[in-house]
């Protein structure tokens, strides 16, 4: 798989999250079609997804970057896991993290937080959301590694031998 800073390179268009995400997973280098979310300290869409089939997508989780509670713990992140997700990006916070780093996913967070979110059924899949200063669409290719997180068009991920 090609690296975030030979995609940069290649595709200077390509979109770039800003530079404020931590590895919290077993694995440090993941790609996949982008399925998106965008919620507020309420997880609902993200267990609900990560409870479905994967298929080597990466969940991209617009949480508004919230450091008040955590959108994910071990829990979630072991149902992704034997869903077959390649990883979960989230612009927000996670727990359970000495249990996520012996998981065999991708997971980028900003912080941890022992604080479990709320879940009352908010929050909305599938949209085009804002993530760390960048758009993104479902469909998006999303790179991940110890570099950042890139996301390119269908097109670039084609051109670039991913999808
Ligand atoms: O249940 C939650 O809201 C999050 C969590 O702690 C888990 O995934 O284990």
């Amino acid at each position: 798989m090609p690296g975030t800073c030979d995609l940069s390179d290649r595709f200077p268009d390509a979109r770039v999250a800003a530079p404020v995400f931590r590895d919290f997973g077993g694995r440090r280098a993941f790609s996949g079609r982008a399925v998106t979310v965008k919620c507020f300290e309420d997880n609902s869409r993200i267990k609900e997804l990560l409870a479905t089939a994967g298929e080597g997508r990466v969940l991209v989780v617009d949480g508004g970057g919230s450091l008040r509670c955590a959108l994910m713990g071990d829990m979630i992140a072991a149902d992704a896991v034997a869903n077959g997700w390649a990883g979960v990006v989230i612009e927000g916070c996670v727990r359970d993290t000495a249990i996520l780093a012996t998981l065999d996913i991708g997971i980028k967070a900003l912080a941890a937080n022992p604080r479990r979110s709320t879940r009352r059924g908010e929050g909305s899949a599938h949209i085009d959301i804002s993530f760390a200063g960048t758009p993104v669409s479902e469909g998006d290719w999303v790179v991940a590694d110890e570099d950042g997180v890139v996301f390119l068009s269908a097109e670039q991920a084609t051109e670039a031998e991913l999808a």
